[in-house]
């Protein structure tokens, strides 16, 4: 539980995300409508309500698979170190994958997993993250679609956490601390 105040300011509704995905999902369809293969891949668990709202506004044969990576630990920080907690379920060799990500924030999260992903040799292998905040970048890495570019707070909300509180608000908001 974190352990100072703070309050959360709106930063995108709930309507906004939902408009975005409309949109997304459409640019995903036409990528992949060549294919019966598609694997969307969620990383937990940040990722589990955009992947929710967002395969159930893909009109492809799809499966599901999820991947569990962690970084952050209960700060604010990124440790720079990506520890695997869960791997996917399903093998994913000369299959279409989609990797569904939260936010993109200092890139070694999303870059370690497609390395590791990679080395299983699928057929294609793309990413889409809602929230971009390419300002904090630490290592290069551009996702193939991004929701939202954001600026340099400190997000919770739509399925992002912090200290695993806060994941289950329905928009975005930015964490403001209140000083004593
Ligand atoms: O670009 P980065 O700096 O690597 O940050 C992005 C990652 O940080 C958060 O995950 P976290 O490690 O907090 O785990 P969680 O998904 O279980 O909340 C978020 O869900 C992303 O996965
Ligand atoms: N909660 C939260 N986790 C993150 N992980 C990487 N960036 C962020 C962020 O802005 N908020
Ligand atoms: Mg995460």
């Amino acid at each position: 539980m974190p352990d100072r105040p703070y309050v959360i300011d709106v930063l995108i509704s709930a309507k906004a995300i939902a408009a975005r995905i409309e949109d997304l999902a459409k640019e995903i369809e036409a990528e992949f409508s060549d294919t019966d293969k598609l694997v969307v891949v969620g990383l937990l668990r940040g990722s589990f309500v955009f992947i929710a709202d967002l395969v159930r506004e893909i009109d492809l044969p799809i499966e599901v698979d999820f991947l569990e990576a962690s970084s952050y630990g209960d700060g604010m920080e990124t440790t720079r170190e990506v520890r695997i907690l869960k791997d996917l379920r399903g093998q994913i060799e000369g299959r279409d994958v989609l990797i569904v990500e939260d936010i993109v924030d200092s890139g070694y999260t999303l870059s370690r997993v497609t390395d590791y992903l990679k080395t299983r040799s699928p057929a294609r292998l793309k990413t889409i993250a809602l929230l971009d905040k390419p300002i904090r970048r630490e290592v290069p890495f551009q996702a193939d679609w991004i929701g939202f570019e954001i600026p340099d707070e400190f997000v919770v909300g739509y399925g992002i956490d912090f200290a695993q509180r806060n994941r289950n608000l329905p928009f975005i908001g930015a964490v403001k601390f209140i000083q004593d």
